[in-house]
């Protein structure tokens, strides 16, 4: 099935481990050609809802598409997306040049295409001299340079990205937020998860908050802002602080066995997208 609608979609997106709900019933929508900034206190469900976006853990309930694509047809959303996730998937005994020519052939690119955007990434991220070293060998942001450019190598339509700046300089986490906006430029859409308020401030048309699975508030980040019933100087820090304060605990009822897991979390290596 096909639907004609935004980059991503969401309805009632849920998924339980055991008796724990996780994300619980999402529904959102991200246009086309725009960044969300997915906002939440660690633990509020935001890998979980990106893994499911990125076919990589099934649902418990609900259903999401990109561009169209139910994300179960792992197939069809397959060359629409990039994931980066927590931790960059990255062989160890490989070169950085080496994985990246591994990616990029999964991904089907014509050799010299291939070739030319993994010098170009490289040059932008410094990367250029360490190219041909074992990734055994590199530092944590070098890992993180060579995660991001995998998962925009294939200049996928929908990028989702945790925490991308994370290890990085200032030099280079500059050179990822450029990245970001010259992608939405193009059209492309980023779905963002972050700690770091300036970057959303800086980046999000549209920021979501998570709280225990719910999203409790979204809105453009002035938007978010001026409904704090606007004291002068009102942060995105004020509102995430304000809308993530102690709640009322949201009681899970007992849900059936999570079989959905497509992938063991801890085998980030094999998380290719
Ligand atoms: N594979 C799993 N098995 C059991 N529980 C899990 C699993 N993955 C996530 N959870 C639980 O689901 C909840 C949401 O976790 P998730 O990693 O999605 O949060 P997060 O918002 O990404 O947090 P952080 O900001 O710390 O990265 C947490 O309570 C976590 O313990």
């Amino acid at each position: 099935m096909t639907r004609d609608t935004d980059a991503i979609e969401t309805q009632s997106l849920t998924k339980r481990f055991g008796n724990e709900v996780a994300v619980d019933g999402l529904d959102l929508t991200v246009a086309h050609g725009t960044v969300y900034g997915f906002l939440g206190p660690n633990g509020a469900g935001k890998t979980t809802t990106m893994r499911m976006l990125t076919s990589l853990t099934r649902p418990t309930d609900g259903q999401a598409w990109i561009d169209g694509n139910p994300v179960s047809d792992r197939d069809a959303i397959r060359e629409s997306i990039g994931y980066l996730p927590e931790e960059p998937p990255v062989f160890d005994e490989l070169t950085g040049r080496e994985q990246l020519e591994y990616f990029g052939r999964l991904r089907d690119l014509p050799a010299v295409e291939m070739n030319t955007r993994i010098t170009n990434w490289l040059d932008l991220f410094d990367l250029t001299d360490d190219a041909d070293k074992r990734i055994e060998d590199y530092s944590k942001g070098m890992r993180q340079k060579v995660g991001l450019i995998q998962a925009l190598l294939h200049e996928p339509d929908v990028v989702f990205l945790d925490e991308p700046t994370s290890g990085l300089d200032p030099r280079a986490a500059r050179t990822v937020l450029d990245v970001i906006a010259e992608l939405t430029d193009d059209g492309h859409t980023v779905f963002l998860s972050t700690h770091i308020l300036s970057v959303v401030e800086e980046l999000a048309d549209v920021v979501g908050v998570l709280y225990e699975g719910n999203l409790v508030t979204e809105g453009a980040p002035a938007e978010l802002t001026a409904r704090m019933e606007a004291e002068e100087g009102t942060t995105l820090e004020d509102v995430f602080l304000s809308v993530t304060a102690e709640r009322e605990s949201i009681a899970p009822g007992p849900g059936p066995e999570d079989t959905g897991d497509m992938t063991d979390r801890s085998n980030a290596r094999v998380d290719d997208r």
